[in-house]
């Protein structure tokens, strides 16, 4: 056997027992890492929230990002938390992520559904949770837990048998890179 033909032979053996990559994201990851890249959508300079829906086949039926309704100009409406008057405020006028990942649902319903958002649902998304069907949360952060919003989710929650469970991330980074070389990564033949 001549050199060329032992190197042929053993990129045949390679590509034959090549083995699948193990490094690969979870799905838990996966659904919070889309939430968090819908919350780069989203134009509050100091909060940014994503949601992601997801059922029970592991399909996502609805994604959401914290913002401005729709003709209500992100440019014209005010992004500030602590005004004088209630109405110079962000608060009486932004939709939260989840609300907009329940209406923006590509699905008949979202019944049975789960929901990834990177912070605790407030008392508004909790009711449209549990109306919608949603069972399940899971969310990143609770920094809110002593105010009373967020202590009436959890009261209206509890009610309601929807199971809230915080995500405990694995890795504390994915990276989306755009630059990668594909030659590299796969050579062309
Ligand atoms: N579960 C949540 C909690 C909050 N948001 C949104 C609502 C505001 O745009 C922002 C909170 O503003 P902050 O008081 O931290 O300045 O986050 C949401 O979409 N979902
Ligand atoms: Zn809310």
């Amino acid at each position: 056997m001549d050199l060329t033909e032992n190197i042929a032979n053993i990129s045949l053996h390679e590509e034959q027992t090549a083995k699948k990559r193990n490094d690969y994201i979870d799905w838990q990851e996966y659904f919070m890492a889309v939430a968090f890249l819908a919350a780069k959508r989203s134009k509050d300079p100091k909060t940014q929230v994503g949601a992601c829906i997801v059922n029970n086949d592991n399909k996502i039926v609805g994604i959401g990002y914290n913002g401005m309704p729709i003709g209500c100009n992100d440019d014209d409406f005010p992004w500030g938390k602590n005004t004088p008057s209630p109405l110079d405020s962000k608060y009486l006028y932004v939709c939260h992520a989840e609300m907009n990942a329940i209406l923006n649902k590509n699905s008949a319903d979202v019944k049975d559904c789960t929901i990834y958002v990177g912070l605790f649902p407030c008392n508004e998304c909790a009711k449209m949770i549990i109306q919608s069907g949603i069972k399940k949360v899971v969310y990143l952060s609770d920094k809110n837990a002593h105010r009373p919003e967020y202590i009436a989710s959890k009261k209206m929650f509890n009610a309601s048998n929807i199971i809230y469970k915080q995500y405990k991330p694995r890795i504390s980074k994915i990276e989306i890179n755009f630059d990668i070389d594909w030659d590299l990564v796969s050579p062309t033949k």
